[in-house]
């Protein structure tokens, strides 16, 4: 798989962000990291580089996106926010790969002030091995959030 993964912090996942960028870059299962923010020193609150890392995933302009605030709650809040994404904050292992065999999430989040980073470096590793497959049980609970999402 050649992901192509957004990330994003605020000023609270920054360093996070910058180690899990730095892993990703050197995963030969990603090609591209497209990092949103923030660079060091700024002040960007975590709902405006959620909501960019997110949009570039529903436009398609990015595979998934892994985000980092304090919690990891703002940053998943703001992502869920934009049509078509499904944004998780997981910090164990089993809940990250349900996140995307279960419900598809395309959106990953982790709290910098909940985790250690090296368990977030291991499950956002884990992360990219997996898949979602359209043919499962688990693909007619995700049409359904689709549907909602397109209901009118
Ligand atoms: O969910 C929000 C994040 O944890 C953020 O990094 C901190 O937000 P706060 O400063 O509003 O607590």
């Amino acid at each position: 798989m050649n992901w192509r993964i957004a990330v994003g912090a605020d000023s609270a996942g920054y360093h996070y962000k910058e180690a899990l960028k730095r892993d990703l870059e050197a995963d030969p299962r990603v090609s591209e990291v497209i990092d949103v923010g923030i660079v060091e020193g700024a002040g960007t609150d975590y709902p405006h580089v959620a909501l960019d890392a997110a949009q570039l995933v529903a436009d398609g302009a990015a595979d998934r996106a892994l985000l980092v605030c304090g919690t990891g709650l703002g940053v998943a809040i703001s992502a869920n926010k934009v049509p078509g994404i499904r944004a998780v904050t997981a910090h164990d292992s089993y809940s990250v790969e349900r996140s995307v065999k279960s419900n598809n999430a395309q959106v990953l989040t982790f709290g910098e002030r909940v985790i250690g980073l090296e368990l977030a470096r291991r499950l956002a590793s884990e992360w990219l091995g997996y898949t979602f497959d359209g043919e499962s049980p688990s693909a007619a609970k995700v049409a359904a959030i689709t549907a909602y999402e397109h209901r009118d």
